[in-house]
């Protein structure tokens, strides 16, 4: 049987003055899952997560961790008494401390002694390339290497639940897959649950065990990846989980969507090639054809140039619901 959630909202509504920025929304998270929050800016994701932290109040619903109502119910529970680690955009880091010292105090606070503290905190500053930055201050460090100490503390303190804002916005692709493997390694380990805001659609789909789609303080769609991504809700939820070609159906079934991965080069349909781009591991190429555009991927580097005729296959495709 599936394990309690950790982590229940349940109908939350938040307004600012004169913005109702989330509008009724209900989700939960179980331990040792990543429930990916994805929608384009404005949305309500950092809404959603700053209240669950507990900076901002519900105007009504409820937020409850491991359990116990936090927010909606009674008297709030204050932030620092929430079981949370959290690492937001704007990732607030003491001046005073050291790196080491930073992202050790975790330790500290449950009481581990200082040697150890400070081993532990040196092993995850490892871990994400920077223990050779250990003894100096947020003042001597860069944005991104900040953010990589903010990310250390926020690994360093085993909550129940992480919620994450778009934690890997400033870091450059090699750190980004070193920490993406790390966190999902400490979920494996500690069992803790997170809350992932992204508008990264890839990350999203690569990282998360469920993917939450928002639209205008509302959830769209709540699914695992592949679910998402294959089985979208409507066209804008497609659009928000990765490249994607409207057509009409080649036998007839009305409006339908193609995935980059769902059509191939080389096949019955005719089209003229409008616009080729070498990815590195693949190349795109957008086709003009009597049922629409549609944007195909294929591995390798380019194999025709823009502008000529080719012939395509569809191999799978998605009809979309009249809404
Ligand atoms: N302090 C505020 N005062 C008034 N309105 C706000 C405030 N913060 C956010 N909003 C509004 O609430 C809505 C949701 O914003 P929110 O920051 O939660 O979105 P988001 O999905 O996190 O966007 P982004 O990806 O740009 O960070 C938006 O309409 C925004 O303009």
């Amino acid at each position: 049987m599936p394990a309690e959630p950790v982590l229940e909202i349940a109908d939350l509504v938040v307004q600012y003055d004169g913005t109702t920025a989330l509008r009724g929304m209900t989700l939960s998270v179980r331990p040792g899952e990543v429930l990916a929050l994805l929608g384009p800016s404005g949305s309500g994701k950092s809404t959603l997560l700053h209240t669950v932290a507990g900076f901002l109040l519900p105007t009504s619903g409820t937020v409850r961790l491991a359990g116990t109502t936090v927010a909606g119910d009674g008297r709030p529970v204050p932030p620092e008494r929430r079981d949370l680690a959290v690492v937001f955009q704007n990732y607030a880091l003491w001046p005073h401390l050291s790196a080491l010292d930073t992202v050790a105090y975790p330790a500290r606070r449950r009481g581990t002694g200082r040697v150890r503290a400070r081993a532990e905190a040196l092993a995850i500053l490892d871990r994400l390339r920077i223990a050779h930055l250990a003894d100096r201050r947020p003042a001597e460090l860069s944005g991104g290497e900040q953010q990589r100490v903010g990310l250390a503390r926020a690994l360093a303190r085993r909550p129940s639940v992480y919620l994450f804002d778009e934690p890997t916005a400033h870091l450059d692709t090699h750190v980004r897959g070193v920490f993406l493997e790390e966190l999902v390694a400490r979920q494996r380990d500690s069992g803790a649950a997170a809350l992932y805001a992204t508008h990264d659609a890839e990350e999203a789909l690569g990282l998360a065990d469920r993917i939450a789609l928002l639209r205008e303080g509302r959830l769209l769609q709540v699914g695992t990846p592949q679910q998402v991504y294959e089985e979208p809700v409507d066209l804008f939820a497609a659009r928000l989980t990765g490249p994607a070609s409207v057509i009409d159906d080649p036998d007839g079934a009305g409006t339908v969507l193609v995935r980059p991965g769902w059509a191939r080069l080389g096949g019955p349909l005719q089209a003229e090639l409008r616009g080729v781009w070498f990815r590195g591991p693949h190349s795109d190429y957008l086709l003009e054809s009597s049922l629409g555009n549609v944007l195909i991927r294929e591995p390798g580097p380019p194999r025709h140039a823009a502008g000529t005729p080719v012939g395509w296959a569809l191999d799978r495709r998605w009809a979309l619901a009249e809404r």
